[in-house]
């Protein structure tokens, strides 16, 4: 892995796929862009949840990990993009049995922000085809998203607009947020009433789908929480909130943390 992100790096490339077919057919593409640092069983819930209920009839869809080697505010750290290279490529087979449906792949950007992202993925992957994207995120992402200080000094009714007007958010609503779960599963109605006008066009509220967290154990599961406890030696703990490869792969790497 260490040699693809050495060649990604050098290519001078927006975008690329590292695992899985480079030209997948499918009419909907499902995003899920995170650090993976690790990938743990809330990223599987929201991706499992959202293909469940948002994949169209009868089609294959394409599930995408993405990770942006710069992100928005966080450093590089601690694990090293190829361990995560690493994870992220174990949690696509995990995926991949479990959505028999799907085609899984796993693909690196340079780009931090989703718009950024968008306009790559729209270039790669719905030329010519009528490809529908939807981005999959937690709730604390949705409001990341929507923070004027990403885009200052323009105006999100301008920046966004594209973005919001070709594809989908679908957000699991978290434990470990800001808003409690009711405000968030009413997020997007309050967004088509008008309530956030003129900073989000209340039109944009129909593009958002808020689902609640089928297993409430997970809903404050964080990767940096999965860290704490592997730090402080809680690895047993962990078996509930890792895909078993994931569980493997760390407490047999556990310094990549350090
Ligand atoms: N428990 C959760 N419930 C719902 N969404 C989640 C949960 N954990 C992560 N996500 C979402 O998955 C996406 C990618 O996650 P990210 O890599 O930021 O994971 P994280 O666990 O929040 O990481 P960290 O703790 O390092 O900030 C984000 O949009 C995030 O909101
Ligand atoms: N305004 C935005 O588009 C925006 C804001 C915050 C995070 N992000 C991105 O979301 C992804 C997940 O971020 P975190 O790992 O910080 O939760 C990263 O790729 C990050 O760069 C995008």
């Amino acid at each position: 892995m260490k040699k693809a992100f050495e060649q990604f790096r050098k290519s001078g490339s927006l975008f690329q796929i590292i695992k899985g077919p480079q030209h997948p057919e499918s009419p909907k593409l499902f995003v899920l862009d995170s650090s993976f640092n690790p990938p743990h069983l809330a990223h599987f819930q929201l991706l499992f949840q959202t293909v469940k209920n948002f994949k169209l009839t009868d089609t294959q869809s394409h599930v995408l990990l993405l990770l942006a080697v710069n992100n928005a505010d966080k450093l590089p750290k601690p694990a090293s993009f190829p361990h995560r290279l690493e994870m992220m490529c174990l949690f696509a087979d995990y995926l991949q049995e479990k959505l028999p449906h799907s085609v899984v792949s796993v693909g690196l950007t340079v780009h931090s922000k989703f718009i950024d992202k968008d306009k790559v993925l729209h270039e790669q992957f719905t030329q010519g085809r009528n490809t529908n994207i939807g981005y999959l995120v937690g709730f604390d992402t949705i409001a990341r998203i929507f923070d004027e200080k990403y885009y200052h000094p323009l105006k999100i009714s301008d920046v966004m607009k594209s973005f919001m007007s070709r594809g989908q958010l679908y957000c699991l609503a978290r434990g470990d947020c800001h808003l409690n779960a009711e405000s968030q599963l009413k997020y997007a109605n309050d967004i088509l009433e008008g309530k956030f006008e003129p900073v989000i066009p209340k039109e944009w509220g129909s593009r958002i789908h808020v689902m609640q967290n089928d297993y409430p154990s997970l809903r404050n599961v964080s990767s940096s929480e999965i860290r704490n406890k592997l730090k402080s030696g809680q690895v047993d703990n962990l078996k509930e909130e890792l895909p078993p490869c994931v569980y493997d792969y760390v407490t047999k790497n556990m310094t990549i943390f350090d």
